[in-house]
């Protein structure tokens, strides 16, 4: 294997110089191939209240100017024993949800088509259904951890299929989950009926609150993921609200009681050594956020995400 290309060096180019690619990585297009490549979608036409997360690419690669080489916690420099790249935005019609999931899909396909592995940042969590149908297409249907405060398997919105409280249901329907491996984690916040519980866990899901998470702490919580998701493909899909208002103000339906950006990251960590395939971090809408909190977590969690698929050996 060729040395991968890394990040531009911060001790010669000051970390604020530039043009934003995440973690000053190089672009998809200088390396030819990348074993995982990050890569945007600027589309928020799914969603059912604050708009904005079409932004959300671009603030969180702004966010990660600050991002280091080495990952002390699991002791991995991802950017050293992995190619990976910045693959930019997928370009999608701001108009049409249902073409824009069709591009959505067509262009994941394509950037894995000889196994890179994405790390995708949204977006509204529409975009989780046509990446969820690119990893399947690839690996059959797939594990999921799906971090968020919302359950996203309601039905439909307005008479919607495609929004961003209904991915989950439609990938379910459409046979491309392993619904023997199927969770949510930082659930909380009202709901619209007892239902929307018992129709989410006859689709198969498991579900660890927000509350789970400070009652049981972190390890245990791991420990019981781990379980049920084994050995097979996994797909981690993020929604930045599955944090506290106080740790991701910058999102577009916010739930008080949330995680704090560290019980996340820390969740996270206690995955390695799985099978990951691909993951996605979405909802991160900059005109609410302040001082970059929000896009500072969504990079420090995309930092992870790459992390864990350098050190998953089938990468
Ligand atoms: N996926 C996110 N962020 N939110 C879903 C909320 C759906 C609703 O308005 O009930
Ligand atoms: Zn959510
Ligand atoms: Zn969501």
């Amino acid at each position: 294997m060729t040395k991968p290309r890394g990040p531009v060096d911060s001790s010669r180019v000051p970390r604020f110089a530039g043009p934003a690619t995440f973690a000053r990585l190089p672009r998809l297009d200088e390396v030819g191939r990348a074993d995982v490549a990050v890569v945007g979608v600027p589309f928020d036409a799914g969603v059912s209240y604050r708009p904005g997360a079409r932004f959300g690419p671009s603030a969180v690669r702004e966010a990660s100017r600050l991002l280091r080489p080495y990952h002390p916690a699991l002791d991995v420099s991802p950017f050293a024993v992995r190619q990976v790249a910045d693959a930019g935005d997928i370009a999608c019609n701001p108009f049409d949800i249902n073409e824009a999931v069709e591009t959505i899909e067509e262009a994941a396909s394509r950037l894995t088509a000889d196994g890179t592995r994405l790390v995708t940042i949204g977006g509204d969590h529409t975009v989780a259904l046509p990446l969820l149908r690119a990893a399947a297409r690839l690996h059959g249907p797939v594990a999921l951890l799906h971090f968020d405060a919302h359950l996203d398997t309601w039905d439909t919105y307005f008479g919607a299929e495609y929004t961003h409280g209904t991915p989950f249901r439609r990938a379910v329907e459409e046979g491309i989950l392993d619904t023997e491996a199927l969770a949510h984690v930082g659930t909380r916040g009202p709901l619209y009926a007892e239902k929307d519980l018992d129709d989410d866990k006859r689709m198969g899901f498991g579900v660890v609150t927000s509350a789970d998470v400070m009652r049981r702490g972190v390890d245990e919580v791991v420990d019981a993921l781990r379980q049920r998701i084994g050995d097979r493909p996994l797909y981690l899909s993020i929604d930045i609200d599955v944090l506290d208002p106080a740790h991701a103000p910058g999102t577009g339906t916010p739930e008080a009681g949330g995680l704090t950006s560290r019980e996340l990251l820390e969740i996270l960590r206690g995955l390695a050594g799985g099978n990951l395939v691909g993951a996605d971090v979405v909802e991160v809408a900059p005109a609410y956020d302040h001082a970059e909190i929000t896009s500072v977590a969504a990079s420090h969690v995309a930092y992870d995400l790459i992390s864990l698929l350098a050190l998953n050996e089938r990468s």
